[in-house]
């Protein structure tokens, strides 16, 4: 079965609640591991051959803070081969919505990964909307 692995990053819980969405769909098609950025290196993205990253936004449209390393680190794997795609959640009523689902889909585009579809941007707290709307992405990748 192909392999799949999502790594999130989250302060306050709703990215992780999306990143379980995500999962629950891609267990259909792929081999899933879902992991924590806290607790991820970027040697493991070897082992998959599609790479979904999950990021709320911070600051003025920057990356949840726990992302910073793993960012920083991912010149140092070859991607070149692999499949991505990037969902978060932010708020409407920043200037940056969603600003880290754009760093990081510009970072795997700069890593030569084919990234499959826009990044997915979610505003607030996961609802039933927020689920189907999550769903519905992932279906299409
Ligand atoms: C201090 C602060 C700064 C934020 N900055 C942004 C921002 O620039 N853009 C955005 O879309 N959302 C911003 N947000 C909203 C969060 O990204 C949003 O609440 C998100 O759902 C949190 O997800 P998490 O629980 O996965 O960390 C900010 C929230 C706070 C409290």
């Amino acid at each position: 079965m192909t392999k799949a692995i999502i790594v999130y990053g989250s302060t306050t819980g709703n990215t992780e609640e999306l990143s379980e969405i995500v999962e629950g769909v891609l267990t259909d098609k792929y081999e899933v591991k879902r992991i924590n950025v806290i607790k991820a290196e970027v040697e493991m993205l070897k082992e998959f051959d599609l790479i979904l990253l999950g990021s709320s936004t911070w600051g003025s449209g920057e990356l949840q803070e726990d992302f910073y390393e793993f960012y920083d680190n991912l010149d140092e794997v070859d991607l070149s081969a692999k499949q991505g795609a990037v969902f978060g959640t932010g708020d409407e009523s920043f200037p940056e919505f969603c600003g880290a689902v754009d760093i990081l889909e510009d970072k795997l585009k700069d890593l030569g990964v084919n990234v499959l579809a826009e990044g997915f941007k979610w505003d607030g707290d996961i609802n039933t909307e927020a689920e189907k709307q999550v769903e519905n992405w992932v279906e299409n990748l």
